[in-house]
């Protein structure tokens, strides 16, 4: 893989690069599977970062992802609209048309979008919204802003993609259980995991899955959510062991309504940036079973993301 630049624009100070170089994961991935939480920045040159954006990325281009696809083993990748493009979904959407329909997206849009617009990116493959209430990346959207956006894009057949903070959970709860769509949690709606897992904090994400059908979950990010690691560096077979009990908790229960995916190229990572191939030896730690695996990497991702094979 070519290495991290930063077209024209000035990288967010600490700022830590994709991992060039990722090893040969050990795990066999299931044929046909899907990385299901992935992004491309920019390249700034081409694709210039929103004005409005609360973090300035290094580039990773469509090519650098589709390449680390095929290191990692991966058939096809959900391409995720990040914050740092805010509402211009041109970045994502090119990588989508440029992938001979391995790629299918999950696009930002404001009240302000067409239905013309939303045909052209279901066009090209995009199959959801995302709302993002973490405030360290975006601006708050009133609610019936949103409510109105999903209540348009369900005729399309997408879905709604949150991502939240635990903490703020309880206050979210009424809008998230009033969205007409299938609802996809980011990252497992970023659980404390230094907190017990039979707490009331995790519980109530579980009673929220339990409830409500509609609702789905990414157990991706351990690298995110990892307090104690050790971190998926240097050969780590047994890495972000305390994410475990959580991820494995809601596969087992949730098996047909779970997705997982690399996060790459990873962005506001502070600690360290993760060797992707020892991330996908990660997998068998919270689906033990080729069973649960086959779940996990193609037919939940297949079923909402390509429908019609
Ligand atoms: O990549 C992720 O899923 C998580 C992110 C970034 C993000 O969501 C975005 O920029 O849109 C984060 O926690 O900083």
């Amino acid at each position: 893989m070519s290495k991290p630049t930063t077209g024209d624009f000035t990288k967010t100070s600490g700022w830590l690069d994709w991992y060039d170089g990722p090893s040969q994961p050990r795990f066999q991935l299931p044929a046909g599977s899907v990385d299901a939480h992935c992004h491309v920045f920019g390249p700034g040159a081409e694709f210039p970062y929103a004005p409005e954006r609360k973090y300035t990325p290094c580039d990773a281009s469509k090519a650098q992802l589709y390449a680390l696809r095929d290191h990692l083993g991966f058939a096809r990748n959900v391409v995720v609209q990040a914050t740092c493009h805010g509402a211009d979904n041109r970045a994502m959407v090119d990588a989508l048309v440029h992938s001979n329909g391995k790629a299918r997206g999950v696009a930002t849009v404001k009240r302000s979008v067409s239905d013309a617009e939303i045909q052209a990116m279901h066009d090209a493959g995009v199959r959801g919204v995302r709302f993002n209430f973490v405030k360290r990346l975006v601006d708050f959207t009133p609610k019936d802003e949103l409510l109105e956006i999903a209540g348009r894009i369900a005729k399309w057949g997408w879905h709604v993609v949150i991502y939240f903070e635990a903490v703020d959970l309880p206050e979210l709860w009424d809008f998230f259980t009033a969205l007409p769509t299938t609802v996809v949690v980011d990252h497992m709606g970023r659980p404390d995991v230094s907190k017990p897992l039979d707490g009331p904090e995790f519980q109530l994400f579980l009673k929220f899955m339990r409830e409500h059908p509609n609702v789905w979950s990414k157990v991706s990010c351990p690298e995110r959510l990892s307090v104690s690691g050790p971190k998926a560096l240097n050969g780590e077979q047994n890495a972000y062991t305390d994410v475990i009990p959580f991820a494995k908790r809601v596969v087992e229960e949730f098996p047909d309504r779970v997705l997982w995916g690399t996060d790459w190229p990873h962005p506001n990572l502070k600690d360290h940036m993760p060797d992707d191939g020892l991330l996908v030896d990660f997998i068998p730690h919270i689906a033990p079973t080729a069973e649960l695996q086959q779940k996990l990497l193609v037919s939940n991702p297949m079923r909402l993301y390509w429908p019609e094979e």
